[in-house]
């Protein structure tokens, strides 16, 4: 048996490309790259036993289009690298792995997508991606692989072409005679070249650019590697069924005995840090159980493992965590894992919006040029993982603010990596919640999963979690105000909440001004730490009729009986001459000019209390304000992680919500608010808000908005 080895290369950082969801298009998607592979080969592969399976090419055929990589055959591997893929993003991980050492077992020419992945199990190709590789950084390639004979190839066409040695795949090529042709220039392997009458032009050496091997090594690597040659012998012997479709052959597929899995991974120098779990990645070969693909290519190769993470908590068992919030209640399951999802990304977003001030990070921004940072990627990540954690063999649908598009492509290399980091940091944590940090750090790949669990659509029925994992990133982006918000949307109903404050403090009177003042105040005069100066943590169940308020989790504090929640309530102010109305900072979210007219009909004569994120519902829960009312230009959608939270604790707490037509807002509609009449408005008291919802019928027609 052939030996598995795990060779690590350096890579050249060129290009980007994404892998698709769609495994099939995974190889295709595939980037490495060919030039910077080439000198890494030159460097460090030409005395491998890799050297003797290299297509004698030319360099400068190599670092255009068409070119070979051997990725296996040999107890080295590599790639391919086409220039045009360059634009496809980077696979952050790619991860290949074939068992058997045909695909779809027919013969040289087999042609169509479907040859790869699971319909016939002969290819497995499982990823997901998103990193982008930048220029001129160095990289490094992971390969690992083992004894079957698996080449790649660029074509003109554009499409990506693997070939075993015992038979050939096509990856985009729907043409036979395409294949041929291709096959015909291409030269599989050194056995291959055998038994094609052609074992010429190999020789172990790169005179004129070219590298290649001479012809001892090629018997050489067939009488040593006797089980790869005798496969090869084998499909060559019995050609010509390629073309049926690897589903109707499927029951007939039996992986040869003596052929080993072919792995190769590529992964981005820094994202090998973060050693990833690959068991999911890799997928079931013909209902064989997945296989722990590096760690088995590690054993087998007996290289230097992973880098490890000394920093990782080991032997940390659940049961021995005895902290957990403890909370009664119909949703009383879930309202202490959303505690501590949300406790726990709490501490994420604390340092991330400490590195921000530090000008240590910096925020990116959407497509819609609105802010992101890694807080928003890393709370909903970690938020995910969770809740997954808690309520494991449930299905979890999430409908959440963030998507994984911004941290794909060239732009999101570095953010992802940031993202990955913090997550990491942050779980690593985990047990000050009450939750056993993972066995090891998610790798990139499992964190990009977490965060996609959150593009659920939402609707009417089911039970969906609700997450805007920054609210009011503008304040988060200025040290001020910002919001994580969770909540839980059973058929349709808002039936939990929880809104973590990190910078909202015990005292009310800090509220209006910039966080920026508070935190001064604080380096003046250190608060008495009973004071809860650090934020809070907001929660309520639909239909208890209370609402409770715990202190933020700080600085590696466990939870303990100081954070036991406290019940709150709203304000008890009925007169609009004591009432202070609360809105958003930012004039393009919510008409100021529109509010300051209803303040004055309604006799409002405090100033308002301009806050970012849902922090104001807090406020208003908590009796800091007794108004909130927000007026978005004709035009806008409301979010429901906007207000889901929020609603659920001023509504718990003794208030009243709805929209400016006096109706509940309405959370069954997918993720959008749909039918919301004008603006919203939260009040204190049912009289309060009487009079404003009045006052908005009064004054809208003639209004700006
Ligand atoms: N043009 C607009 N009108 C109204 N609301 C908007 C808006 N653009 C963004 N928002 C929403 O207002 C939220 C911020 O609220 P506030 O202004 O009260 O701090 C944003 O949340 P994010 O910060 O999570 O994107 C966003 O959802
Ligand atoms: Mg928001």
């Amino acid at each position: 048996m052939a030996t598995t080895s795990l060779l690590r290369l350096p890579l050249h950082r060129g290009g980007s490309g994404s892998i698709g969801e769609d495994r099939r298009q995974l190889c295709s998607n595939r980037p490495v790259f060919s030039d910077a592979l080439w000198a890494a080969l030159r460097r460090d592969a030409l005395n491998s036993p890799l050297a003797r399976f290299m297509k004698p090419t030319p360099v400068v055929a190599m670092a255009s289009s068409r070119h070979w990589v051997p990725s296996a055959s040999v107890p080295s591997a590599v790639g391919l690298i086409d220039d045009r893929f360059r634009n496809w993003g980077t696979a952050r991980r790619i991860l290949y792995g074939v068992r058997g050492a045909r695909s779809g077992g027919r013969g040289r020419c087999c042609t169509g997508t479907s040859n790869v992945g699971h319909e016939t199990g002969a290819n497995r190709v499982k990823g997901e991606g998103g990193v982008e590789i930048k220029q001129g950084e160095e990289d490094e390639l992971v390969v690992s692989s083992s004894a079957l004979g698996k080449f790649w190839q660029g074509t003109e066409g554009g499409a990506v072409r693997e070939a075993h040695d015992n038979g050939a795949s096509s990856l985009g090529l729907q043409n036979v005679n395409d294949v041929e042709k291709d096959l015909d220039s291409a030269v599989f392997s050194p056995a291959d070249r055998v038994a094609q009458g052609n074992p010429g032009g190999l020789r172990h050496s790169f005179e004129d650019g070219r590298i290649s091997v001479p012809e001892e090594q090629v018997s050489q690597y067939a009488d040593s590697n006797g089980v790869v040659h005798d496969s090869i012998e084998t499909e060559l012997q019995s050609p010509g069924s390629g073309g049926a479709s690897p589903k109707d052959n499927r029951s007939d597929y039996k992986p040869q005995a003596k052929v080993e899995p072919v792995f190769l991974e590529v992964i981005p120098e820094d994202l090998v840090r973060i050693h990833p779990d690959l068991s999911d990645t890799v997928g079931l070969f013909d209902g064989q159980q997945p296989l722990r693909v590096v760690e088995q290519a590690q054993k087998e190769a007996d290289v230097e493992p992973a880098k490890e993470w000394d920093w990782w908590p080991s032997g940390l068992q659940e049961d021995q965590i005895k902290i957990k919030p403890d909370v009664q209640g119909k949703y009383g399951r879930e309202m202490a894992a959303a505690i501590q999802a949300v406790q726990l990304a709490c501490m994420l977003s604390q340092r991330v919006q400490e590195r921000l001030l530090r000008h240590e990070e910096k925020a990116g921004s959407k497509k819609d040029k609105s802010l992101i940072t890694v807080a928003d990627w890393g709370v909903q990540a970690v938020v995910s993982w969770v809740l997954t954690q808690s309520f494991q063999g449930e299905e979890l649908s999430m409908v959440a603010e963030e998507d994984t598009k911004g941290l794909r492509g060239q732009s999101g290399v570095d953010m992802s990596q940031r993202v990955v980091n913090a997550v990491n940091e942050c779980l690593c944590e985990a047990s000050v919640v009450g939750i056993a940090p993972p066995k090891q750090p998610l790798g990139s790949y499992e964190v990009l999963k977490f965060i996609n669990k959150g593009t659920a659509l939402g609707g009417p029925t089911g039970r969906h979690w609700v997450l805007d994992p920054v609210d009011g990133t503008l304040g988060f982006v200025r040290g001020d105000q910002y919001a994580v918000a969770l909540a839980l949307v059973d058929d349709g109903e808002v039936v939990l909440g929880v809104l973590g404050c990190p910078n909202f403090p015990m005292r009310t009177a800090w509220l209006g001004y910039h966080h920026r003042y508070y935190r001064l105040a604080m380096q003046i005069a250190p608060p008495d730490p009973s004071l809860w100066h650090r934020g809070c943590v907001m929660t309520a169940q639909k239909g208890e009729g209370r609402a409770w308020m715990q202190p933020m989790i700080f600085n590696g504090e466990t939870f303990n009986e100081f954070h036991a929640p406290r019940e709150v309530s709203v304000s008890s102010v009925v007169d609009p001459a004591d009432a202070t109305f609360c809105e958003p900072v930012e004039k393009a979210n919510s008409s100021h000019s529109f509010t300051a007219g209803l303040a004055d009909t309604l006799g409002l004569r405090n100033e308002p209390l301009r806050v970012y994120s849902m922090a104001k519902y807090a406020a208003i829960a908590r009796g800091d304000a007794e108004i909130f009312m927000k007026f978005a230009k004709a035009g806008y959608k409301e979010k429901i992680w906007d207000h889901a939270a929020g609603v659920l604790i001023v509504q718990e707490a003794g208030g009243v919500v709805t929209d400016a037509g006096g109706r509940p807002l309405d959370f069954s509609k997918g993720r959008f608010l749909e039918g919301l009449d004008r603006g919203i408005v939260a009040c204190c008291g049912k009289s309060l808000h009487n009079k404003i919802i009045a006052a908005v019928d009064a004054s809208y027609n003639s209004s700006t908005l």
